[in-house]
């Protein structure tokens, strides 16, 4: 076991697939932390995951990581064949990922409701999602990578697991790089953020300084003025009101009537991404 502070490190990676170009970025991801990753669709987070896995070339950079079966991985589009039952799924991940534990195996799929008999190709979206994450989790890797597991899954269900994936981080080594849309997974849970926006790392640190980094800023639009306008990001401007996010650094720059309060992450992400009303 490596006794470097991070699980995942990359430098100076860049992946160009069609018209679209990731980074060239950094990233690391703290050993024993989760790790949690956002951005609009098509910003560059699959790309991410997968090039960081090996499972697509690099085009630049390096990239520092456990080998392939020390990792635990779940993407939606499946590894498994359409045609296989659950029980065979797990028969291939058994001979190829060390550790493998079939009745920690068997405990999750219970957990999850899936039968061992079920085929891949019965299976709904989001019971194909818990088939991988399963899979993904069935040798207790040290590393779990998940490419948004909480899509497809009802609000029990996403609820439980993120408490299965609590208690895996409870072991000491444990690291978890997931991502998601789903802005609420992350509260409360992830202690570090990396934030894509157009093939580019715009934020990678912890999710508190970023939350702390930004202000929600909501308030009339006659107390819009020529100077604090354009530190609005993601102004939306509505009949009488607007509202957007600012660094806090410049909320001196609003007067006493304008609304100032410590953002979601949905908000921080929405109005990062958004364009100012006036850039439409
Ligand atoms: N197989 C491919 N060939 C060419 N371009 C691709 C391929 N897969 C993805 N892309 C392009 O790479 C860009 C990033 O896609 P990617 O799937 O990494 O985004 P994402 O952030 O994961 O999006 P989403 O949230 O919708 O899953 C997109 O603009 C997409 O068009």
């Amino acid at each position: 076991m490596s006794t470097t502070e991070h699980a995942v490190e990359a430098v100076g990676l860049v992946k160009r697939r069609g018209g679209f170009t990731l980074g060239p970025l950094d990233l690391r991801v703290p050993r024993g932390f989760v790790t949690g990753m956002v951005g609009a669709n098509g910003s560059g987070k699959t790309t991410t995951l997968r090039t960081l896995l090996g499972l697509i070339r690099a085009d630049a950079g390096s990239i520092a990581m456990p080998p392939m079966g020390e990792v635990g991985v779940a993407f939606d589009q499946p590894f498994v064949l359409p045609y296989w039952r659950v029980r065979d799924a797990a028969e291939v991940y058994a001979t190829s990922r060390p550790g493998w534990d079939q009745n920690w195996f068997d405990r999750l799929c219970r957990r999850f409701g899936l039968r061992a008999d079920e085929r891949v190709k019965e299976l709904s979206r989001g019971q194909g999602n818990k088939l991988m994450i399963a899979l993904a989790m069935g040798n207790h890797p040290d590393l779990l990578i998940l490419d948004e597991p909480t899509s497809g899954l009802d609000p029990a269900a996403r609820a439980d697991l993120v408490d299965l994936l609590r208690e895996h981080m409870r072991r000491e080594e444990a690291s978890l790089l997931f991502s998601t849309h789903i802005t609420s997974d992350l509260e409360h849970f992830a202690d570090y953020l990396v934030f894509v926006d157009n093939g580019q790392v715009v934020y990678s640190g912890p999710l508190d300084e970023l939350v702390e980094s930004f202000a929600y800023v909501k308030g009339a639009l006659e107390d819009l003025t020529a100077e604090n306008t354009p530190l609005i990001r993601g102004l939306r401007r509505g009949q009488a009101n607007f509202d957007g996010i600012i660094p806090t650094a410049d909320s001196a720059a609003f007067g006493p009537g304008v609304h100032l309060e410590t953002p979601t992450i949905e908000q921080i992400v929405v109005h990062y991404e958004r364009r100012n009303d006036e850039e439409h």
